[in-house]
């Protein structure tokens, strides 16, 4: 069956919202005195924007087949992002066949290896894979999860990443995910007030809700495990990604020595099936967490999934809206899925790319049915509201 070939490629940037979710404006909780590797400096303690969280802002890009059909891929890459498509990745798809997405990947990873590997390169790949992948779905007329070959249960379960579990409750989440505040450069109150946090979203939410802790790369060896160790008492179900994403040893460790029961989780900044072999090899984590905006898109994401459960771990992607949904439908070891809570006081649900893309599927009391995914390619559009910037378009 003839396929069209690629005639254009387009790389446009994206402010204040979008995939770049940390592109917020005014009061955010996602900004709001969270525990990060720059807190160890106190002028960068109370908000993430202070050392630069959102600069990279949005990228969004479009893959043109001959015949005029757009497949849309959307990441957090921004201006460099931009310029690596135009100037450097697009050469790898003018004039291909729209099905040579696993070349495609090929070719875009090796060459830009000297350079890339990890951080916005992939990012920025993973934006154009996801293209790729929307493009072919729409020129199927099916959607990508049937392309990935097709659900394996009925719905998504969602547990909600915000401020208020409590909230996430009521609107019919499986868990609540809280943001760590205080590192470890607060001492020992800020340990305290960390507990505290957690034992009173504890007695609002009752036992039967997962609470987990998203430490966000802040801590260190000692301070997670004993984190872990108070946090046990209050049902803490999993521990996120506590120390740097280059501290395998560290990771081993510490999950090694997290209280029984407690889950080890990491991954959201790791990339590669390369990257991820070395967590699961090490047996640095229970669940491995990829972001299919940055972990090299849905082709790398097949290759981390299989790796992940040929391990017997379970694989959860962080955040990635819709780009998750079609991907985790498809596979037993990926259970359930996360969603971001992009309000500003966590009190309602919003379609995770708000507002930059229409038709994204939202969790109705924390689910989704799988029929919500069937639409060609991943079944969103750009909001033509929306300002685009072309940096380096001919
Ligand atoms: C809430 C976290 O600090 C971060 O902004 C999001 C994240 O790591 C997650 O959803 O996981
Ligand atoms: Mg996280």
């Amino acid at each position: 069956m003839a396929m069209p070939t690629i005639k254009a490629v387009r790389a446009y940037t994206v402010r204040g919202g979008g995939a770049d979710y940390h592109d917020t404006q005014g009061y955010h909780w996602i900004d709001d005195h969270i525990a990060t590797p720059m807190a160890r400096y106190e002028e960068y303690r109370q908000s993430r924007r202070s050392f630069g969280i959102n600069v990279l802002g949005t990228l969004v890009v479009e893959v043109e087949a001959s015949d005029g059909t757009v497949g849309l891929g959307v990441t957090t890459a921004g201006e460099i992002g931009a310029f690596i498509v135009e100037k450097h990745l697009s050469r790898f798809l003018i004039g291909r066949q729209v099905t040579e997405i696993e070349k495609i990947w090929d070719q875009m990873y090796f060459a830009t290896q000297f350079y890339g590997r990890k951080g916005v390169v992939v990012n920025t790949i993973s934006g154009v894979d996801i293209a790729l992948w929307d493009l072919l779905g729409k020129l199927r007329g099916e959607p990508v999860h049937a392309l990935l070959g097709g659900p394996v249960r009925d719905e998504l379960q969602f547990y909600a990443t915000g401020a208020r579990p409590d909230l996430a409750k009521e609107m019919g989440f499986i868990g609540g995910k809280l943001p760590l505040l205080h590192g470890p450069a607060e001492g020992d109150e800020g340990l305290k007030k960390n507990i505290e946090k957690l034992a009173d979203m504890r007695a609002k939410v009752g036992d039967d809700f997962w609470l987990m802790y998203d430490c966000w790369m802040s801590l260190d060896l000692n301070y997670s495990i004993r984190l872990a160790q108070k946090a046990q008492e209050f049902g803490l179900k999993w521990i996120e990604e506590c120390l740097s994403p280059d501290d395998y040893w560290g990771y081993a460790d510490l999950k090694r020595n997290v209280p029984k029961g407690m889950l080890v989780t990491t991954g959201e900044h790791e990339a590669t099936r390369w990257g991820f072999r070395m967590l699961l090899e090490m047996d640095c984590c229970d669940i491995i967490q990829p972001d299919v905006n940055w972990c090299g898109g849905v082709t790398e994401l097949i290759k981390i999934s299989a790796l992940a459960d040929a391990h017997g771990k379970l694989m959860v992607p962080h955040g990635s809206g819709v780009y998750s949904y079609h991907f985790v439908i498809t596979r037993h070891n990926s259970p359930f899925t996360e969603i971001i809570m992009s309000a500003p006081n966590a009190d309602e649900v919003r379609p995770a790319f708000s507002p930059l893309l229409l038709d994204e599927p939202v969790p109705v009391n924390g689910r989704m049915k799988a029929s919500v995914l069937d639409k060609p390619g991943f079944g969103v559009r750009l909001n033509p509201e929306v300002e685009l910037h072309r940096p380096y378009g001919n």
